[in-house]
């Protein structure tokens, strides 16, 4: 479970999210929606603790109790931009990008080698970064996200610059991860993506919860 508790983030002067309160279930796809400027990466941020809360707070609960080890190994963060080596290749980011995993180096390339084959990467295993198409180096970016294998995922614009058959490839692997129980949080300003794959939306407008809940029909015409 995942809860989001009264978060407020204020910087230079601007209440950029205010009160935003939800909570998740394990299985649970959250889609954030909004406006340009709503706060849509702040919030994802804080979700991955890469910033803090001005006041409120977020609680990862795993097994139904509340996590109180490294927050590091239980997230998994694929950042808005793509964040790799251009010059090394996919094999090389993924083991460098997971090298923090083991001291073993054969675990973290059966890591590197699922993630590539998860993401239809296998055939380009070993090709420079620099050579790989947009929507190539879009599934390197979400890959390195999951290499650790996180139950809670946070995710910034996931497809963007995706073509439909990868969509479809990324599409699969958040669905495959919320069967087993993870919890996905991710922003897209493709709705029909959202509606696709999202069982639970936000929608922020200028930093404040529009609405929280189930994604329907009814919900789907007020975005
Ligand atoms: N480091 C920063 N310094 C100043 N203002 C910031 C900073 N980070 C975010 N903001 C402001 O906070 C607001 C929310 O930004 P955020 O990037 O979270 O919005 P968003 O909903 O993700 O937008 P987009 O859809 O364009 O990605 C914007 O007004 C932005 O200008």
């Amino acid at each position: 479970m995942l809860k989001v508790s009264r978060v407020n983030k204020k910087i230079q002067r601007k209440n950029v999210l205010k009160d935003i309160n939800f909570s998740l279930n394990n299985g649970d796809i959250l889609g954030i929606v909004g406006p340009n400027g709503a706060g849509k990466s702040t919030l994802i941020s804080i979700l991955a603790t890469i910033l803090k809360p001005t006041k409120g707070n977020v609680s990862y609960y795993i097994n139904g109790n509340l996590y109180d080890g490294n927050i590091k190994d239980i997230i998994g963060y694929v950042p808005q931009e793509i964040a790799f080596y251009e010059e090394l290749t996919i094999k090389d980011n993924f083991m460098l990008f997971g090298a923090s995993i083991s001291n073993d180096r054969s675990i973290i390339l059966n890591r590197a080698r699922k993630a590539a084959e998860n993401l239809g990467l296998l055939d380009e295993f070993n090709t420079r970064a620099s050579k790989l198409s947009g929507g190539q180096k879009r599934r390197v970016n979400i890959g390195i996200g999951l290499l650790r294998d996180p139950q809670f995922i946070f995710m910034d614009e996931p497809v963007v610059g995706v073509d439909y058959m990868a969509r479809k490839d990324v599409e699969n692997i958040i669905s495959e991860m919320s069967n087993q129980g993870n919890i996905i949080v991710l922003t897209s300003h493709l709705i029909e993506f959202i509606e696709k794959i999202c069982n639970k939306l936000l929608i922020i407008k200028n930093g404040k919860q529009e609405y929280f809940g189930d994604f329907n029909e009814e919900i789907k015409s007020k975005i």
